[in-house]
């Protein structure tokens, strides 16, 4: 076999089915077919391909070179991946229609177990609700994840000019919830995004725009700074996770689970628990801390 290093080296910048859309280092973009019947890559993926039949628009996966990181979730029957080789995740939340809090904590428990970076962004900050929704984050900024309030409608300048220092230089992918102003986000960072989904994306897409499967866009032509947009922010299954990890990736529960008397503390009932002494004394909030207890129950539930 052909070693992997004297093959060309490819992006993948989208996936549909068992085809992926792989950009070579020169920006051009073909069609691509893993070898053999295994065909878990994802967007963000570095691949080793090869022509086919002489062609520059299709070609055969023959290596994946190792990922730096990769999100994904997973429920009790299906693991279904984001993306790979990520600087950050930009968590995208608006104050209407309004956020859940779930949602929010199994993104960012993903983003932890996987090493990445998170950030949280709460769009439409001119609606009325504004003070209601980010009293709701209060908690996160204080366990020290960062928070970026936008009104990407009515304060544009203000809003790209935060996200443009935000997303320089780095690949970020970007979830949340439907109706947030993800679309507005990408048409307003990239004129272009149509086109540089392409028509090869749009035809196996059977023409429908961009957010039903993941894409890869760049936002300099010097391609240094990228942006992901994926859908599944829904159902955000963490049962990847062992129970006994859970707390290892929420930092408020961290920041107090090493006081308890037990070693093997669940942080739910047992006498000495520093976590639920936290609790009471609203150090932690109350719903995160229901939260990881409604993450307990699902394991409990599935694991018999
Ligand atoms: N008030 C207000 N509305 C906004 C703002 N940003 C976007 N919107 C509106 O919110 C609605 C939803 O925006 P989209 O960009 O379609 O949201 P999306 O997240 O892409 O939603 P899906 O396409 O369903 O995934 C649109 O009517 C936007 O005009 C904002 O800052 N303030
Ligand atoms: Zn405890």
């Amino acid at each position: 076999m052909t070693r992997p290093v004297e093959l060309d080296l490819g992006l993948v910048v989208a996936g549909h089915g068992r085809h992926y859309i792989v950009e070579t280092p020169e920006g051009h973009r073909l069609i691509c077919h893993p070898r053999g019947k295994k065909s878990a890559l994802v967007v963000g993926d570095r691949v080793r391909w090869l022509p086919v039949g002489g062609d520059q628009d299709e070609g055969v996966i023959e290596h994946l070179e190792p990922r730096r990181n990769l999100l994904f979730r997973q429920d009790e029957w299906k693991t279904k991946s984001f993306a790979a080789n990520l600087d950050q995740l930009l968590i995208w939340l608006a104050v209407d229609p309004q956020f859940s809090e779930s949602q929010l904590t199994r993104a960012l428990i993903a983003a932890e177990s996987a090493g990445i970076d998170a950030t949280i962004v709460l769009n439409k900050t001119d609606l009325p609700d504004a003070a209601a929704q980010r009293a709701r984050l209060a908690p996160y900024r204080a366990m020290g994840y960062a928070v970026i309030e936008l009104s990407l409608k009515h304060a544009f300048d203000a809003a790209s000019g935060t996200l443009n220092e935000r997303l320089a230089g780095r690949t970020t992918l970007v979830l949340g919830p439907s109706g947030t102003g993800k679309s507005t986000l990408i048409n307003a960072l990239l004129p272009g995004a149509r086109a540089q989904v392409g028509e090869i994306s749009q035809a196996l897409n059977s023409g429908r725009h961009t957010t039903t499967t993941t894409q890869w866009y760049w936002l300099d032509r010097a391609t240094n700074s990228a942006l992901i947009d994926s859908p599944g922010f829904q159902e955000f299954g963490l049962q990847q996770i062992e129970a006994q990890q859970l707390p290892a990736y929420m930092p408020d529960l961290r920041a107090h689970a090493g006081g308890c008397k037990f070693y093997n503390c669940t942080h739910r009932h047992e006498p000495g628990c520093a976590v639920i002494a936290a609790v009471e004394r609203g150090d932690v909030s109350a719903s995160r801390w229901r939260i990881y207890g409604d993450l307990l129950d699902e394991r409990a539930r599935t694991r018999w």
